[in-house]
């Protein structure tokens, strides 16, 4: 387990301005309930659960970061960590980005978590950590498939019949997660030089040509995305609450 004894500070950059279409029509997906907890604080929570991460940013919904605020004063969280709240942007990547201009210096690990996996937990937290402290400059967890994937021609006509181009060897494949763990400069310098649309923070490290490793993920690490998730997000809670004897 990481601790705040050696000089490395660890600070956690939360996007969590997403609308979460996906998930069909309601508040910004961040905001809605799991158990009657909004899922950014069980995100939050997930994080601060490290005791070597010291400092939260949580990006929130442009016009949201005052509920935000609100939210955080309103619940438990560890009093040994601090929290900023800024307001993102239109893309995750802007999101991300609006939330490192905003990490203070002193802090040389940055981890970026999805608000939408908010129940990933502290040992997966702990082992992306780790594994940057130990001089990775980009760590993902990830997990192997449990499906065969297909590469497609994509339809022009949605419901109309792909044609297969390939079957990549499933054994060299990943399903990446978050958090991701970054050294700062590396995570930095790719802000600010990748341009491309990506869909998450390690393939602009990979788009700068520094290396990226992968460290085990975690089921419970799944992200919020479409309905049957927040079924599943509620059974693992409850599952947690039968283990934890409540
Ligand atoms: N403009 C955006 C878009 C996404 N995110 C965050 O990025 C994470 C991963 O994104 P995803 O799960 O795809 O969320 P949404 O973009 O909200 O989902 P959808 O595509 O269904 O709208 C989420 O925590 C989401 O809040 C963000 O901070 N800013
Ligand atoms: C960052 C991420 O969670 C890793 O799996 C994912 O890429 C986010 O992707 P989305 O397109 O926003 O769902």
């Amino acid at each position: 387990m990481s601790d705040d004894s050696r000089p490395s500070r660890t600070a956690a950059v939360i996007p969590a301005a997403g609308r979460g279409v996906r998930l069909g029509p309601g508040a910004p997906k961040a905001l809605r309930t799991l158990n009657g907890t909004p899922m950014l604080i069980h995100a939050v929570r997930a994080l601060a659960a490290s005791r070597a991460v010291s400092l939260v940013v949580v990006v929130a919904p442009p016009d949201g970061a005052a509920e935000v605020k609100s939210l955080l004063d309103a619940h438990a969280l560890p009093e040994r960590t601090d929290f900023l709240v800024v307001p993102g942007g239109a893309s995750r990547q802007e999101s991300v980005r609006l939330g490192l201009d905003a990490l203070p210096p002193g802090y040389d690990v940055v981890l970026v978590h999805d608000a939408a996996r908010p129940l990933v937990p502290v040992d997966t937290v702990d082992a992306v950590i780790e594994a940057v402290r130990a001089g990775a400059k980009a760590v993902v967890p990830a997990l192997p498939l449990a499906d065969t994937v297909k590469e497609v021609e994509p339809a022009r006509t949605p419901g109309e019949p792909e044609p297969v181009l390939a079957t990549p060897e499933r054994s060299r494949l990943r399903a990446v997660q978050t958090p991701q763990g970054f050294d700062r400069d590396t995570l930095l310098r790719a802000h600010e030089t990748v341009t491309d649309n990506v869909t998450d923070d390690a393939s602009m490290v990979e788009q700068l040509g520094e290396p990226v490793v992968v460290v085990p993920g975690h089921e419970e690490a799944f992200k919020v995305t479409r309905p049957l998730d927040l079924v599943l997000a509620e059974a693992v809670l409850a599952r947690r609450r039968l283990n934890d004897g409540f």
